[in-house]
This record gives C-alpha cells, sequence and structure tokens, in this order.
C-alpha cells in the first residue's frame, strides 16, 4: 500500500521504516527540511539501535524516501498518518497546533479519498476535531472529498522503538467505517499479534490509560519504596514478590528516582487536564504525577544524609538521559537533581554514554568525563541515575579506588548492594536495606 507518514520524529521515523520494511511504500514527510535531508541519507536526528541500518537498507531499495512536499506525499498515498508531536501547554494539556497544522496541510492537498490515522498521542475527542479541521478546509475549496478517520495510537518504546513496531502484543484500531477497517486491516496484514477494533474516542482513550497505568505502577512502587526504607523491608525483593502474582505482573515495579521521557509526564499531565475539564476529578493520578515529582526530592535528602552538606563536595552522575537505550533527556529524572545538586554547592562531573551533548546545552559549567572512571576520579560521592548496560559492567574495585569518597547511591537499584559493599563502597540503593 502506498503510504505517507507526516512528522518524522521519534515515532514518524520508526513507523516509516517498520511499515517499509512490511512491504509498504512508504514517503516520511516533515517540515523541517534539514531533518528531511539528514533522512534522506540514511541519518536518524537520534539513537535508535538498528533503526539506521535498516533505514539505509530501505532507501536503498527506493522503498522509503523522505520528502518535505506534503502534497506529492498526500498525492501518491492512500494511507496518511499523522506523527506530529503533542508536546504540553502550559496548563498541562496536549498542544494540537502541530496536528491541526498537519491535517489543514492535508486538507488544502487532497483530491481523492484517504484514510487519515492519528498516531500521534491525543486527547478524546481529537478525532471529531480533525474531521472539523479537513471540512473546513474542504469548504474553503468548495471542494467535498471523501476521507475516514482513524485512531492508531503508538506504543512503542524508545530504545525498543523498532523491535516494538514489528512485534506490538496488540494494534488499537479506532475507526468508523468498514472501509477504514478493512485497508488498517489489509496494512498490518504481515504482523502476527491482536488486532483490537474500536471506535476512535475508545482508542484515543486507550493510549492515555495505559501510560497512565505504567506510570501509576511506578509511582506506587516508588511511595512504597519510602515506607519499605523505614521499615527495614527491600522493595526488590518485594516488588518481585508482588510481581510474581500474573493479575500484579511484574514489570514497571521498578523502584528509582521517578519516570521521566518525553510522554509519561505529559500524558499524565494531558489526562488529568482533561479529568479537570470534565469534572471528574482523577483523584489517584494526580497522586501519581505528585510523588513523581517528589521523588527526585527525596533522594536528594538520601544524598544530603549520606555527603552532608555539599558545598564543594566533588560528586559524580552516571547517566542523564531518562532511560538506557536512548540519548533522550526529555524530563529526564537527572536534570530534576543537576540544578540542586548544584544549588547546593556540589561540583558535578557527569558522564553518559548518549546523552552528554544534550545535557551540555543546557549545563555548559559542569564537567563532562571521557569514561566512567574519568566522572568517578576524586570524587566523594557517586549517583547512579540511569541504569546503562554500561555501568553495570564496571570494575568497583577501580571505582572504588579512583574515588577520594567510598558513597555509591543507586538511583536505579540497579547494582547488587552485598557485592558492592564487599568492595568497600558505601553503597545504597532506593527503598532497600542499605545505610538509610
Ligand atoms: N517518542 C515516543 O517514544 C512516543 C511518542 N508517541 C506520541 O507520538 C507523537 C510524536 O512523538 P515524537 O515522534 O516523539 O515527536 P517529535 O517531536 O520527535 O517529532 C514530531 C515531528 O513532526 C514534525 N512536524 C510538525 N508539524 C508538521 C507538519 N505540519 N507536517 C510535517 N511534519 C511536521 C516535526 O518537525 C517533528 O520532526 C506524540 O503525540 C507522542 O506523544 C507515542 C508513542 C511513543
Ligand atoms: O507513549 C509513549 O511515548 C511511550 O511511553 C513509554 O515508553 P518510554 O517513554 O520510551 O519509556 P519507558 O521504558 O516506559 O520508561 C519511562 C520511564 O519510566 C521509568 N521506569 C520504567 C519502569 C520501571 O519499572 N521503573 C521506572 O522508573 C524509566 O526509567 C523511564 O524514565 C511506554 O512504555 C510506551 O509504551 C509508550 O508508547
Amino acid at each position: 500500500m502506498n503510504v505517507a507518514v507526516i512528522g518524522t520524529g521519534y515515532v514518524g521515523a520508526t513507523t516509516s521504516a517498520a511499515l517499509a520494511s512490511m512491504g509498504h511504500q512508504v514517503i516520511g514527510v516533515d517540515v523541517d527540511r534539514q531533518k528531511v535531508e539528514s533522512l534522506n541519507c540514511g541519518r536518524l536526528p537520534f539513537y535508535e539501535e538498528g533503526l539506521e541500518q535498516l533505514m539505509q537498507n530501505l532507501l536503498a531499495t527506493g522503498a522509503l524516501t523522505f520528502t518535505a512536499d506534503l502534497p506529492r506525499a498526500v498525492r501518491e498515498s492512500d494511507i496518511l498518518f499523522l506523527t506530529v508531536g503533542t508536546p504540553s501547554n502550559a496548563d498541562g494539556s496536549a498542544d494540537l497546533r502541530y496536528v491541526e497544522g498537519a491535517v489543514r496541510d492535508i486538507g488544502r492537498s487532497i483530491k481523492t479519498h484517504k484514510v487519515i490515522v492519528s498516531k500521534s498521542t491525543v486527547p478524546v475527542g481529537t478525532g471529531d476535531l480533525v474531521k472539523t479541521w479537513l471540512q473546513e478546509e474542504l469548504a474553503k475549496r468548495g471542494t467535498d472529498i471523501p476521507f475516514d478517520i482513524v485512531s492508531n495510537p503508538e506504543f512503542l518504546r524508545e530504545g525498543k522503538a523498532l523491535h516494538d513496531a514489528l512485534h506490538p502484543e496488540r494494534i488499537v484500531i479506532g475507526c468508523e467505517s468498514d472501509k477504514a477497517r478493512a485497508v488498517m486491516t489489509s496494512l498490518y496484514e504481515g504482523l502476527r499479534t491482536v488486532l483490537f477494533y474500536t471506535t476512535v474516542r475508545d482508542a484515543e482513550m486507550i493510549k492515555y490509560a495505559s501510560n497512565a497505568f505504567l506510570a501509576t505502577k511506578i509511582s506506587f512502587i516508588n511511595e512504597l519504596a519510602r515506607l519499605c526504607e523505614k521499615t527495614g523491608a527491600s522493595i526488590s525483593k518485594v516488588a518481585r514478590g508482588m510481581g510474581l502474582d500474573s493479575r500484579i505482573g511484574g514489570q514497571f515495579l521498578r523502584a528509582g528516582i521517578g519516570y521521566g521521557g518525553s510522554c509519561f509526564p505529559k500524558d499524565v499531565e494531558a489526562l488529568l487536564h482533561l479529568s479537570r475539564q470534565e469534572g471528574v476529578p482523577l483523584q489517584l493520578l494526580d497522586a501519581v504525577a505528585r510523588v513523581n515529582q517528589e521523588q527526585a526530592a527525596w533522594f536528594l535528602q538520601k544524598v544530603l544524609r549520606h555527603l552532608g552538606p555539599l558545598s564543594g563536595k566533588k560528586i559524580a552522575l552516571l547517566g542523564l538521559t531518562f532511560k538506557p537505550g536512548t540519548d533522550d533527556i526529555r524530563e529526564a529524572p537527572a536534570l530534576r537533581l543537576i540544578p540542586e545538586l548544584l544549588a547546593a554547592g556540589a561540583e558535578l562531573s557527569a558522564y553518559d554514554p548518549q546523552g552528554m551533548e544534550a545535557v551540555r546545552r543546557l549545563h555548559p559549567g559542569l564537567r563532562y568525563a571521557k569514561d566512567p572512571y574519568d566522572a568517578l576520579a576524586g570524587a566523594d560521592g557517586a549517583l547512579l541515575l540511569t541504569e546503562w548496560q554500561e555501568f553495570l559492567e564496571l570494575d568497583y574495585a577501580q571505582v572504588k579506588r579512583v574515588m577520594a569518597g567510598a558513597v555509591l547511591l543507586d538511583g536505579r537499584n540497579a547494582l547488587d548492594g552485598e557485592k558492592m559493599r564487599g568492595y568497600g563502597l558505601l553503597y545504597d540503593g532506593v527503598g532497600e536495606r542499605g545505610t538509610g
């Protein structure tokens, strides 16, 4: 099938490559000409293992191309995916300006029937807005071209984007006509997964509900971690014991310094905004967001307990990105801690395999190390903020030798506390039986 993917950011680039590798003819469209140029040269503007190579292969076969020419892409495609960003407005609501911009551009260009599919995360009711915007543009042209609206939310995770796009656990398809349903069914024919058909509104809500529920699991375990620490229980053991019950499930129960990224914080806020707008308070979700905000401050108290006043103290930060396997620092918990540590007078040296360039632009004054040992050299304390594999495989005897002090605080519960203490490190995690 001929598909246009409008917006070639994280989701758009991955969706384009995934659909092309499933045998479809795909044109990725972006208003950012520089992005289009570099994508056409096989260069991704973000880090995602395996994706760049696949894209280069697909570009070489001609199954995938990128353009800034939206009217051409619309002309040449039957299905138009919307994968533009939906960032937060100041009040937490979803900013739909990019969706509206792209939809109105489509409305100015279409000449024949199209299926218009939203993969962007949008609040319930946006499908109706999309219809209105399209009809307005068609009315301006004095035409009445038929179209179908579909909501097909994306559930991929950064760092595992390609795998998730090609092996989804489910594909949610919100549509309102047999024609759209048939088109979407044959589009995904090559994937062995469950196609869950529903209304557009249900599909829009399923996306927010899924992210909100995962965020809830994380805040639940983080809050419980605080109680475990006081009562001498280990949150890792508690989470494991809980997760063995298949009704609970073991995933997303890893305690740490809070969730970050471009989606959980913004989607939780957008759902909360919608709930206030509709006069149906989501009290539990409200607490989820609050607990997440507090978690970095809670960890900072731990840093102060172990290192005392931070003025003049050298602290090594291991990890900056919001999670491993990505160069994305949006809403990274490390970014909540850095200003607090600096304000308390700490001298920071940082190392991250992928995130240093982006953080350097925000905090040019930090020392950015060439490797983890360089970051740790002479440090009074070390904070593990992102659980990159590289940090789990360090030689901790050498870590102890290069540090001036011995405090190692694991904000991700990723290291083995007993082993770390064996190296003479004063190790403490989150909600573990540590040293307090
Ligand atoms: N990043 C992620 O892991 C996931 C994101 N999502 C959702 O997918 C959507 C997209 O997210 P990202 O890819 O992270 O966004 P992004 O901000 O990285 O990319 C959006 C792209 O759209 C382009 N764009 C904006 N207006 C345009 C227009 N009128 N025509 C053509 N291109 C236009 C921008 O130049 C940019 O390249 C959001 O709604 C997000 O919530 C859903 C699942 C996962
Ligand atoms: O809508 C989105 O954009 C995506 O948001 C998340 O994906 P992503 O943001 O890539 O990252 P996750 O792997 O979900 O992690 C999010 C945050 O939660 C934290 N986390 C995760 C799991 C856990 O047990 N504990 C925990 O603190 C991570 O460190 C990270 O900061 C969802 O997992 C995807 O399904 C969804 O499509």
